[in-house]
């Protein structure tokens, strides 16, 4: 149960009837036919890991479905601190559950939550994990979820871009139980990125490249930065500011090195090779490591542990980056962080590079928007482009939403 107080419990909503082995039956005899099918089939228990930027935001999204058509029970919440539980009592739409958690005396116990999830697992009855960190640890439950039919959602991208063995037991285990790995939002956020690409892949396209802006941080930060101008705001500004708006992750550096685009460019090279019906010339990467990667950190910044210092010492590099800035400019150019799948030529990389103030990417990118061609055989000559806001707590959290949906 949960350890709140009786105030804080009276905003949770409670069953009139239940049953063990169905959850909610209904909570109110004037329920109608419908809505009584609505919570009594398909129903969907959701324990939610990791209450930051993203988290906060989908449990908004979760709980404002109307409670006659949802078919989710959010009964679970972690943050790194505490956790709560409870399956006979899901957290209702608006309930006070940023107070609830901090009320809770329990602390987080994946080993527990995992023997509590795997006991809701029942036909008509599933069960999915909704991982809002960017931790390491967490990423590496997911075997374990998995393997009990507990299905896996996540924007977190350290899982599937890590080491390729931690890959590989989230395939075997997925496949083995049937529980779904859905990682939409670990690329271009919202976008249909992932989903795209599967849907490709699994009806005989022939992927030769995917190239574009995979970085919300890198893409705003560049589009503000570099405009074809020789001069313009600091790059250290323009950083913090892309922080303030959520792009970032929790530590700036790991959008600077690059590795977060690496690790999306792993992922969508690792989508290729698992979906595709015959070998491709990719390499098998060993992690995003294996990524060929520029990263525009300079070396003096290298390993500060706090994105609060990191983002301190920034300044002494504006003038660097300046001269890029303007070298770019004199070839009438600027400056983008972009990626490369290259399927057909075998490379993966991502970098820095100059591109004429002609170029989409100079001319059609604002905000922190991404884009991302698509070039296959049925699209020819033409790409495939998928384009918009790629970072941000409310078009990342409705990517995890719909992944969600798709286990309906
Ligand atoms: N922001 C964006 O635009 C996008 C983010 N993502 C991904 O979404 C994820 C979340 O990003 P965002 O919300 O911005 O980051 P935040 O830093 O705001 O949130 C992460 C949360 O995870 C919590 N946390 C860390 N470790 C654990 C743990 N072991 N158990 C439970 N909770 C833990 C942190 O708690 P505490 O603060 O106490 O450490 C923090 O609240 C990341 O993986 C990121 O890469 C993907 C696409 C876009
Ligand atoms: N930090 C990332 C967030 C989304 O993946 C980015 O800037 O793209
Ligand atoms: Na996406």
């Amino acid at each position: 149960m949960l350890s709140v107080s009786r105030h804080s419990l009276s905003i949770i909503r409670k069953p009139i009837l239940c049953n063990s082995s169905q959850g909610y039956i209904g909570r109110s005899h004037l329920l109608s036919i419908s809505t009584m099918s609505a919570s009594t089939s398909n129903k969907i228990y959701v324990a939610v890991i990791g209450v930051g930027l993203v988290g906060s935001e989908l449990i908004e999204q979760l709980l404002s479905i109307p409670r006659q058509t949802t078919p989710f029970e959010l009964i679970s919440l972690t943050s790194s601190t505490r956790t709560i539980f409870d399956a006979a009592n899901p957290i209702a739409p608006g309930a006070a559950w940023k107070s609830l958690l901090a009320a809770s005396a329990q602390k987080p116990d994946y080993k527990t939550l995992t023997e509590q999830l795997a006991a809701l697992v029942a036909p008509n009855q599933k069960v999915a994990v909704v991982d809002n960190t960017s931790s390491d640890d967490v990423a590496a439950l997911y075997p374990a979820f998995l393997e009990k039919g507990i299905s896996v959602v996540t924007p977190n991208k350290k899982a599937y871009s890590g080491d390729v063995g931690l890959y590989e037991r989230i395939l075997n285990a997925s496949k083995a139980s049937g529980a779904r790995f859905l990682n939409e939002a670990t690329v271009g956020a919202g976008l249909p990125v992932i989903s795209t690409l599967k849907e490709l892949v699994a009806t005989g396209d022939k992927v030769v490249k995917i190239e574009g802006v995979f970085s919300g941080t890198m893409s705003y930060i560049f589009n503000e930065f570099s405009t074809g101008k020789p001069d313009g705001p600091a790059f250290s500004s323009i950083v913090s500011i892309a922080r303030e708006k959520g792009y970032t992750e929790p530590h700036p550096a790991d959008d600077l090195n690059g590795f977060d685009v690496a690790r999306k460019l792993t992922i969508l090279s690792r989508t290729i090779s698992s979906g595709s019906r015959t070998q491709t010339a990719l390499p098998a990467l060993q992690s995003f490591a294996s990524v060929q990667t520029a990263s525009l950190i300079p070396s003096a910044l290298e390993g500060i542990p706090t994105g609060d210092e990191f983002i301190s010492r920034l300044p002494e590099f504006d003038a660097h980056f300046s001269q890029l800035r303007a070298d770019a400019s004199a070839e009438d150019k600027v400056l983008r962080f972009v990626g490369v799948v290259d399927v057909a030529g075998g490379i993966v990389k991502a970098g820095l590079e100059k591109y004429s103030t002609t170029h989409p990417f100079a001319t059609s990118l604002g905000g922190s928007d991404n884009i991302i061609m698509f070039h296959t055989e049925r699209y020819g000559a033409r790409p495939l482009i998928v384009q918009g806001a790629g970072a941000g707590a409310a078009v990342t959290a409705m990517g995890v939403l719909g992944d969600l949906f798709k286990l309906v």
